[in-house]
């Protein structure tokens, strides 16, 4: 595949200056992305590059995109800013008084349970605070802890100072309340999500030497998706960058910026990297990957953002209202056979099949009628997931990650105190290294049936080596026993049966997921292993071959020749919490990003009225993006 002239003029742009480029959907940011790291790689002799992608499964792409080239992994590391940041937390959190082995907190309730802890110790009855029977009232006083949450949240992602603090909640003592809430954390061994680059920040900006170390090894950055970057990420690049790191290139698409709710902005990208590293400014407007028609819609929506290549074939978007959601669904059923009767087509490359097409909705409540239909049809299809590990369902499966994470940190009484509340047995008084082995003493008087399982489990968690699990050996001992129980299971009442039937599949799938950081080569250690699961970084596609069935967010980057754009209502998107220009603007986007992800065909429907939660049914306006790309 030819590169475009003004792709190469980027590609090929002095290599120790700092480029922007401003691209529209489908123009070939990826692509220009990669092809610069391999002109540098070609044109250096061995200085390395970090190249920076929003995530993980961008990054894995990008380093597919580049596996052909030999000095690659010397020499580049592709990873997400959240996973570079991470590393040197590893390697130097200590310099800024962090634990050496460092635990992330990436459930949001446990961040609550680590919240309130830190309440209860600032002499606050947050107890009795909680423990009423209104349950609207309950609710209320929830969502009042969790705008206390969103506020550190806040703090952390715009690197605010306590002045700023106290200017933007002049009422309330939230900075002191923001630090008991840290030293919480810090004291129960580990930090959230957040801290990740609010702490490799600060070690870069405050030990020179250490920024010293990396900006001698890499000499170019290159970041991805810039359009989506917050504060704390564009501070922690530049950061990196110093005085000494020149070249650096960010690529990114305004209209594409769909994460305001993470402090994104695109005005980092578009203003803040143009003050600071007076980039060449570059523009792409030519979209590759969509027919005409779907260049047309985008248009509609964005004007003047997308120009057609001139071999564009025409494609097509079809708008279809339905009466309800089951006729919506049943429709796109319909619709779906007949173009795998149909099997070939000039306009798409190769047989159509499942892997062709994608659902997307604004959000996952959309599909619920959808995947009865796919059900009832025996449709294959599979929820593209968020990076996130799903949680264990089962006792065995909660206890075995419960279990690791405290032998990690001892410290951890979150999951410890889960732990003992599933085994059903007293919480130790002190939260020290041996809390395994005591809770291991204490199942011996456990009446519950399978204590004798559980707690050869904490035993055998125990015993691991931390630095070189042998995790296939756990895996295989407790698979044998699993199974031995499913085999005689007749003195078991059948329900408790089916828990551990699931327990040997969650067993199984925690093997795969081990074996997957493996293969990936991000280490050997258990900490090493949780904290990419953490971080995502092991997560998978459940279904390759299946109908995919995507939210706009997790849709971000990709696209397929065929896609179907559902529940397209008033209210649905754009979605009723936005109120403000701005998130309009952001739910424009968001639109933007579903439309542009069709290199073909665009289906757009939408029901006339829909059944809420509460079971009411009510009736819907099509969608002002709908009416827009009609117009
Ligand atoms: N010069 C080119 N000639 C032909 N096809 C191209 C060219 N550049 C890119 N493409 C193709 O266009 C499509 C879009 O490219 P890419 O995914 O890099 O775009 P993008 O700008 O990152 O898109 P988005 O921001 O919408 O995710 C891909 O299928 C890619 O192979």
């Amino acid at each position: 595949m030819n590169l475009s002239n003004a792709q190469r003029q980027i590609i090929e742009a002095p290599i120790n200056s700092a480029v922007q480029v401003l691209a529209s959907a489908g123009s070939g940011k990826t692509r220009v992305l990669t092809e610069r790291v391999r002109h540098i790689l070609d044109k250096t002799k061995k200085e390395g590059i970090i190249a920076l992608t929003f995530t993980n499964k961008a990054a894995e792409e990008m380093s597919a995109r580049l596996a052909d080239f030999e000095q690659v992994e010397d020499r580049v590391w592709i990873a997400t800013i959240h996973s570079v940041a991470q590393r040197i937390l590893e390697k130097y959190g200590h310099t800024v008084g962090l634990p050496t082995e460092l635990h992330i907190y990436d459930r949001d309730k446990d961040r609550m349970e680590v919240f309130i802890q830190s309440l209860r110790e600032d002499g606050i009855n947050i107890d009795e605070y909680l423990n009423i029977t209104d349950s609207r009232e309950l609710k209320s006083r929830e969502k009042n802890l969790q705008s206390f949450m969103d506020i550190f949240s806040k703090i952390k992602r715009e690197l605010l100072t306590d002045i700023e603090v106290a200017e933007l909640y002049p009422n309330n003592n939230i900075w002191k309340i923001y630090q008991d809430y840290q030293s919480a954390l810090l004291n129960s061994g580990g930090i959230d999500y957040d801290d990740i680059l609010v702490y490799a920040h600060k070690i870069l900006l405050t030990h020179d030497w250490i920024a010293k170390i990396y900006r001698s090894q890499y000499k170019h950055i290159c970041v991805d998706e810039a359009q989506d970057l917050n504060k704390a990420q564009y501070e922690f690049i530049r950061v990196l960058c110093g005085d000494a790191i020149k070249s650096i290139i960010m690529v990114g698409d305004p209209n594409q910026m769909i994460y305001g709710f993470n402090g994104s902005s695109k005005d980092y990208l578009c203003t803040s990297f143009v003050d600071d590293f007076t980039p060449q400014c570059f523009e792409l407007k030519e979209n590759y990957r969509s027919t005409k028609a779907v260049i047309r819609a985008a248009n509609k929506l964005r004007p003047g953002s997308q120009a057609e290549i001139d071999y564009a074939l025409e494609g097509g978007v079809w708008i279809s209202e339905f009466d309800t959601e089951e006729d919506e669904a049943a429709a796109i059923v319909a619709i779906v056979k007949n173009l795998l009767d149909l099997r070939v087509n000039d306009e798409i490359e190769g047989e159509i099949s499942l892997k062709n097409m994608v659902v997307i909705g604004r959000n996952r409540f959309v599909f619920s009628k959808l995947e009865s239909s796919l059900k009832d049809n025996s449709i294959p299809y599979s929820l593209r997931k968020g990076e996130r590990q799903l949680e264990p369902s089962t006792r065995f499966g909660k206890i075995l990650d419960y279990a690791i994470r405290v032998k990690l940190n001892s410290k951890d009484w979150v999951d410890g105190k889960k732990l003992c509340q599933i085994l059903n047995i007293a919480e130790p008084k002190n939260w020290t290294t041996s809390v395994l082995q005591e809770m291991v003493t204490q199942m011996s008087s456990s009446v519950d049936e399978y204590s004798d399982v559980f707690a050869k489990l904490l035993f055998a968690v125990d015993g691991l080596d931390v630095e070189s699990p042998k995790i296939p050996k756990l895996v295989k001992d407790f698979n044998c026993l699993l199974t031995s129980l499913v085999e005689n299971h007749s003195s078991v009442a059948d329900d408790k049966i089916e828990d551990v039937k699931l327990s040997i599949e969650e067993l199984d799938e925690f093997n795969r997921t081990w074996t997957r950081f493996k293969r990936k080569g991000i280490g050997d250690s258990l900490v090493a292993f949780r904290n990419a699961l953490a971080l995502g970084q092991l997560s998978h596609d459940t279904l390759e071959d299946g109908l995919t069935l995507s939210t706009v967010h997790t849709m971000k980057g990709l696209e397929k020749d065929i896609v179907f754009l559902i529940g397209m209502c008033e209210g649905v998107f754009p979605d009723y919490r936005a109120n403000t220009v701005k998130e309009l603007d952001e739910e424009r986007n968001n639109a933007f990003v579903a439309v542009t992800r069709a290199k073909r065909w665009l289906y757009i429907t939408y029901p006339k009225q829909r059944i809420m939660p509460w079971g009411d049914k009510k009736f819907q306006r099509k969608s002002r993006f709908v009416m827009e790309i009609e117009s």
